[in-house]
């Protein structure tokens, strides 16, 4: 049994920036992260946050659909489409049903005629239909695109974390077409319970090379630095408030974590007091509908605390993970009654890779400790183990 609990500790990751010139000092960082977690934060990744906001936006109102719309797309063969509540099964030791969480996967949009289409996770796409969702597939479709770009770049800073000749991953065999799969994640507000087996994910390592993750501010995250330990030790690595809160755009002007979290919480108390302020004034006023000009400045600066209060509310916060080995750091979610929303960008590299212990990581007294792999023979194993065979769904419409 895992010891995941609701008063697990909180860890603070390191924070790479992605547009620091300083590329040695990111990459050290990273280095440093990985050994000390595996996870990271990045900021300045160049992902527009209206647009990651408007996947969220889209992404509830997918999840909102009524089960009978969201059944018409269930995942195919090619795992593209939506994958219901207890879909998957992350911890089969631990967990009595499975995740409480329902999902969508968006792969490349690889059209039918093209001889790619054969091969596994490559295919077209099930979007709802415009009607329905009108700009769905098309939010997904770019931001698919950009989230493929920073997962590129990440992958430059790995290489030189690992003392690899700096084209390591520009071979051919390796990422010239990888398997990029955007998956976004709906955990329903439900009170998660280790010691009966209830998670919203169970515990796992992610399957691939690199996995970024955005989720709004609802915490849930826990990780596991040492999969070994008796008893496991779990930590949540908190979405930090207000790191995106960026009314002042502070994320370029400091990257120092500490700093962007001081800076806000000082920020966020100002408009709270001149909320207070005005709560009291504008209620005796409204009794008469009289407003001075004081009155509609205040008025200004409530209303921009509820917009400041509304983009932390949607406020997304971007950790990066890393599969070094195929084997990720174990992770969990654990749902605290609220709603949860989350998007998960997985890079796997191409089919024919071989997945292998990478040159820099193995020597006489530190053998790799895996054989080498295809990545597809891989990916169709992990996903075969912990997703619902496909039938279950078929018999349930008989
Ligand atoms: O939703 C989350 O925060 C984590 C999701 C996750 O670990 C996964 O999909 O592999
Ligand atoms: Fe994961």
């Amino acid at each position: 049994m895992t010891d995941a609990n609701a008063g697990a500790s909180t860890w603070t990751l390191n924070c790479i920036n992605l547009s620091s010139s300083d590329i040695p000092q990111s990459a050290s960082l990273l280095k440093q992260a990985c050994l000390d977690s595996g996870f990271f934060y990045v900021i300045n990744h160049g992902i527009d946050q209206d647009l990651m906001e408007e996947v969220i936006v889209q992404s509830r109102r997918f999840f909102g659909l009524p089960l009978r719309e969201k059944m018409k797309l269930l995942r195919n063969e090619k795992h593209r489409g939506y994958t219901p509540l207890f879909d998957e099964v992350l911890d089969t030791a631990n967990q009595i049903k499975g995740d409480y969480k329902e999902g969508c996967y968006v792969g490349a949009e690889v059209p039918e005629d093209d001889p790619d289409a054969k091969k596994p996770h490559f295919g077209p796409n099930l979007w709802p239909s415009e009607e329905i969702l009108p700009r769905w597939g098309q939010t997904m479709e770019i931001f698919h695109n950009q989230a493929l770009n920073v997962a590129k770049v990440v992958a430059r800073i790995i290489v030189l974390a690992l003392d690899l000749e700096a084209d390591f991953f520009d071979k051919p065999e390796i990422l010239s077409k990888p398997i990029p799969i955007l998956r976004l994640l709906h955990y329903e507000g439900l009170i998660s319970d280790p010691s009966k087996g209830i998670y919203g994910a169970g515990a796992h390592s992610d399957f691939g090379f690199i996995t970024l993750l955005a989720t709004d501010d609802v915490p849930g995250l826990q990780i596991c630095k040492n999969k070994d330990a008796k008893p496991q030790a779990w930590e949540y690595v908190q979405p930090l408030k207000g790191m995106f809160f960026t009314l002042h755009n502070f994320l370029t002007e400091h990257n120092n974590l500490t700093t962007i979290l001081k800076t806000n919480i000082l920020s966020m108390a100002i408009w709270y007091i001149a909320f207070i302020v005005n709560l009291g004034d504008m209620l005796e006023r409204w009794s008469n509908w009289r407003f001075s000009k004081a009155s509609y400045y205040r008025l200004y600066l409530t209303c921009c605390f509820f917009a400041s209060f509304c983009q932390i509310y949607t406020n997304l916060y971007i950790y990066i993970y890393i599969g070094f080995a195929i084997r990720s750091t174990l992770h969990l979610v654990i749902g605290n009654g609220q709603e949860r929303y989350s998007i998960a960008f997985f890079l796997e590299p191409n089919h024919e890779c071989l997945v292998e212990c990478l040159p820099t990581c193995m020597s006489k007294e530190n053998p790799p400790k895996f054989p080498p792999i295809l990545c597809q023979t891989y990916l169709a194993q992990r996903y075969g183990d912990t997703h619902a065979d496909l039938d279950v769904y078929r018999k349930e419409e008989v």
